[in-house]
């Protein structure tokens, strides 16, 4: 658990029964950004804007669709546990910031409320070794968050500078679906790595990516690649591969001339797995689809790999 506090009895005292939550939100005191530590440097050497990091994060990689439902969220977690998986040494963190629609406290069967640290930034809940931080750990489960764009800007900017992350590798940040607030907002503040783009290839949804794509190169954010999902169906009896919907995704990757990273089946487990809150990287980690994730997670630490800018060149 974080360096600071050894275990989370002793924190709860220390903190005086605080628990973290939505009504708690105004009144914080501000994060400490002393330490930015050698990204910067980095991101400032490869021409980007002074962004300012994450304390306690290395890399951020964010995880957008254009369309709503077409799997991002489980995208995200199954990347996560798959960047666990690939490499067992690395600290991975998952950050939801889809503040109207929480995903990751049900996929990752986290519903406690986060504690504080002595000076008030919370405590990532864990679970399957990864670090998770969500607004849904804030607001009640069935509640609708019912909040104008003001609160919710402020509600993301505790949920990226409020968290204590402990050295955490890689940070795999799940976003609401389009190109709103958030999204901007994101982008303007934190050095990223690189996104992800999630989507099916009906022409509906590969419209929409297309131009959240659009929107990630002309600021500057390197696109990582494509996850197509959804597409295809096995038949679990003869294991014949049927595509749903064509090729609406390769046609999209050729055009913005950006990787087609991962093709991930539509297939119940992945459904089932997910809704029991255990993704499936983790609940079947020999399967063929926890396979996928895995393939997806090597791709993306191979284009982290080269992102880093040498030491001697900064
Ligand atoms: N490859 C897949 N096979 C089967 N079911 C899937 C697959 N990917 C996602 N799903 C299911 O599709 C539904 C939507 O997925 P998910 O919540 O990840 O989408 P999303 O794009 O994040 O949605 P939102 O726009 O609400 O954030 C979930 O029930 C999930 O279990």
């Amino acid at each position: 658990m974080h360096n600071m506090i050894k275990n989370r009895s002793q924190l709860f005292v220390l903190s005086k029964c605080s628990r973290w939550n939505v009504n708690t939100f105004y009144d914080c005191q501000k994060t400490d950004n002393s330490k930015l530590g050698n990204r910067q440097a980095q991101l400032m050497a490869r021409g980007l804007p002074k962004q300012k990091p994450i304390t306690g994060v290395k890399q951020i990689i964010l995880v957008a669709s254009g369309k709503g439902g077409v799997g991002k969220s489980t995208t995200a977690v199954n990347l996560s546990a798959a960047l666990k998986s690939v490499e067992p040494n690395k600290i991975v963190g998952l950050l939801d910031t889809d503040v109207y629609g929480p995903s990751v406290p049900l996929m990752m069967n986290l519903h406690e409320t986060p504690l504080l640290t002595r000076d008030n930034m919370m405590i990532p809940l864990v679970n399957y070794g990864l670090q998770c931080m969500s607004m849904g750990f804030l607001v009640d489960d069935r509640s609708p968050v019912i909040w104008r764009g003001l609160m919710v800007m402020s509600a993301l900017e505790k949920l990226l500078r409020q968290v204590a992350w402990d050295a955490v590798d890689y940070l795999v940040v799940d976003t609401p679906p389009g190109t709103g607030d958030t999204h901007l907002s994101l982008i303007q503040n934190l050095p990223l790595e690189g996104v992800v783009l999630v989507t099916t290839p009906q022409a509906a949804a590969v419209e929409v990516t297309r131009r959240g794509a659009v929107m990630f190169q002309r600021l500057k954010v390197p696109i990582i690649g494509v996850v197509q999902n959804m597409n295809t169906v096995v038949c679990p009896k003869c294991h014949h591969s049927l595509s749903l919907y064509g090729h609406g995704t390769e046609a999209l990757t050729s055009e913005l001339g950006v990787d087609l990273l991962q093709d991930i089946p539509m297939d119940p487990a992945i459904t089932e797995t997910t809704d029991q809150g255990k993704p499936i990287v983790v609940a079947l980690p020999n399967s063929s689809q926890a396979e996928a994730y895995k393939t997806l997670a090597r791709k993306v630490i191979t284009f982290l790999k080269k992102q880093e800018v040498p030491e001697n060149k900064i």
